[in-house]
């Protein structure tokens, strides 16, 4: 939690005024009850008027200065704690934009969203909580014990006596409580991760009839975390009521033996009524504590979910200014050179001394059963990860040795998942390149096979796609973002698996279009059907994270088994279709 209080170090000034304003907000509180001692004392007994109404008026004078001050320190605290709760939120957003996908996996993508939301709430709130009572509490303690002893040292022994039940009692709820708020985040975690999985599956869900059952998992999630609340809250419950009664029974004491010292004229009535204040407000300053006593585990289990992200380094980085080499003229060729990689905790790796070398002007296209690690092997040219042996050269240079945004300026990558934001369409294709003009936005679309579904929609290059691209098909979405990718206009070209959602014909037309399009360029193509592959300068095929052949159609035909199995296997589909 230390850490990230760093974060408050601009709020400085404001911090200082909410300091002092709650101070003298406490002072006028402390005054107070002395002024209405002094009324009841030296007005109502002795009947003077006069006194009553100059002190009452000063009484409300102090109290309309208090309230004043202590409406400012609340609204700069609340500003101060929303600010701070900010900067956080964009501190941890933009830390893991620079996580390689490597921590993505780690922490999540739900784990990431509670982290950057919940969890800096929780923080967020106990800043609120403590700016206003740090100083508050300290001063409302100790004034109201010094107060007290002032009025009457001998009252105050009941003191004595109730300060430490009230503060057993706390103390006991404290522990009990505090295992609980920890375990809360992570169940807020698990609840979030079975959410998304139901609302973003929903298709797989219903088509698989899984609805009762993924309904029993969030049930069983939802339970969970109710099921802690509820025993937070019934323990916080018991708490209320029974600083309440140590409150009241405290009060009941000063009033009983109070009352008898007023009898005996050791006392004046103006001086226990004060008394009586101030025990309240003693007492009420140690509820508060506890309180955001509360708060603190909670939010410092939060604490430590947001510092390990912001903490977390990323596993790529740039290399330091003086390794970055001058990238090489245009246009590019991208090799591979003894690559190995694993993914984390993995036992065997997903790629095993992979070489190879993708031309410029030429199309290798990547073929290979699933899992054979074609994803894998393309993900390593924008270094979305870094190889664990090898070297992965991008024109010449290691991909390592260049910033990451110039190498990934050079690479119009279509994933295989196509992901499409909402806007407009030629929103979409200009997030290739965002000052591409009209005409070179409708040439990509053109090339992409994308223009005649764009044409016949309404609006055309302005209808809109909604989030997640959930009103245009998977096929559309896939020849979007690979217009995307061509608006770019890059020397290097990744489709990963992108023509799998075309028919044949459009799948043929694309290519067709293609080789015109980005005659120069080096296109890597991963694709599980042979035919999109068959017109390829040079086939990689993958088996198992090992290359299996290297070569043309006709090469691999003749030499590769792993090759001639793949075309059997969709002969034989295709016969029996
Ligand atoms: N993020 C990941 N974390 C751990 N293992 C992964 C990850 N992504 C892929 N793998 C594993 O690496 C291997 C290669 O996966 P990859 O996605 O590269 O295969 P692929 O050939 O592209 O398959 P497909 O054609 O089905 O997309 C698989 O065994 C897979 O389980």
């Amino acid at each position: 939690m230390r850490h990230l209080f760093s974060y408050l170090r601009p709020y400085r000034v404001a911090i200082t005024c909410i300091v002092s304003f709650i101070f003298i907000q406490c002072l006028g509180n402390l005054y107070l009850p002395t002024l209405m001692s002094d009324i009841v004392d030296y007005g109502v007994l002795k009947g003077n008027l006069h006194y009553i109404v100059v002190t009452g008026l000063f009484m409300l004078g102090v109290s309309i200065a208090s309230v004043c001050f202590s409406i400012a320190a609340s609204f700069l605290s609340s500003r101060t704690a929303s600010s701070f709760g900010k900067v956080l939120r964009r501190e941890v957003f933009s830390h893991a934009q620079t996580f390689s996908l490597r921590e993505f996996d780690e922490f999540g993508t739900s784990s990431l969203i509670t982290r950057t939301t919940n969890d800096i709430t929780q923080v967020q709130q106990l800043v609120n909580m403590m700016l206003r009572m740090m100083i508050m509490a300290p001063l409302n303690c100790i004034g109201g014990i010094l107060m007290a002893v002032y009025t009457d040292a001998r009252l105050s022994l009941i003191l004595v006596v109730m300060v430490p039940v009230l503060a057993t009692i706390i103390a006991l709820v404290f522990s009990r409580a505090t295992k609980l708020f920890r375990s809360m985040q992570a169940k807020i975690d698990t609840l979030n991760r079975v959410l998304r999985e139901s609302l973003t599956g929903i298709r797989v869900i219903r088509s698989f009839n899984r609805v009762s059952y993924e309904q029993e998992r969030f049930d069983a999630a939802n339970f969970d975390l109710t099921n802690t609340t509820t025993r937070v809250q019934k323990i916080m419950a018991v708490m209320s009521p029974a600083l309440m009664l140590v409150i009241n029974l405290s009060v009941i004491a000063v009033i009983w033996f109070g009352g008898l010292r007023v009898e005996h004229g050791t006392m004046q009535i103006g001086s226990l009524i004060a008394f009586i204040q101030y025990v309240t407000q003693l007492l009420f300053a140690i509820m508060m504590v506890s309180m955001m006593f509360f708060m603190i585990p909670r939010a410092s289990a939060s604490a430590n979910r947001i510092w390990a992200v912001l903490q977390t380094k990323p596993d790529i980085v740039d290399p330091v200014a003086e390794d970055i080499k001058p990238s090489s003229a245009e246009p590019l060729q991208v090799e591979f050179r003894d690559v190995t990689f694993s993914y984390p905790g993995a036992e065997t790796p997903a790629l095993s001394h992979i070489s190879f070398t993708a031309k410029p002007g030429q199309v290798t296209a990547i073929i290979g059963g699933t899992g054979a690690g074609k994803s894998t092997l393309v993900n390593l040219i924008p270094r979305f990860y870094d190889v664990d042996e090898g070297t992965v050269l991008v024109g010449g240079m290691d991909v390592r040795l260049q910033t990451q945004s110039e190498l990934r300026a050079k690479i119009g990558y279509v994933p295989q998942k196509a992901v499409l934001f909402s806007g407009t369409i030629a929103d979409n294709i200009r997030a290739g390149r965002q000052h591409a003009s009209d005409e070179e936005v409708k040439r990509a679309a053109q090339v992409a096979q994308a223009i005649e579904f764009i044409e016949e929609m309404p609006e055309g290059f302005a209808s809109l796609i909604e989030q997640g691209g959930r009103n245009v098909s998977g096929g559309q979405k896939q020849r979007l973002s690979i217009a995307r990718a061509l608006a770019k206009r890059a020397p290097i070209y990744i489709f990963d698996d992108s023509f799998s959602a075309l028919d044949f014909r459009t799948d043929a037309r694309l290519r067709a279009a293609l080789r015109d399009e980005v005659r120069d360029a080096a296109v890597i193509i991963v694709a599980q059907r042979v035919s999109t592959v068959r017109d390829a300068h040079q086939i990689v095929v993958l088996d198992e994270g090992r290359i299996a052949g290297v070569g043309t159609h006709d090469e691999l035909m003749g030499s590769c088994q792993v090759y001639r199995e793949i075309v059997a296997s969709q002969m034989a589909e295709g016969e029996s279709a």
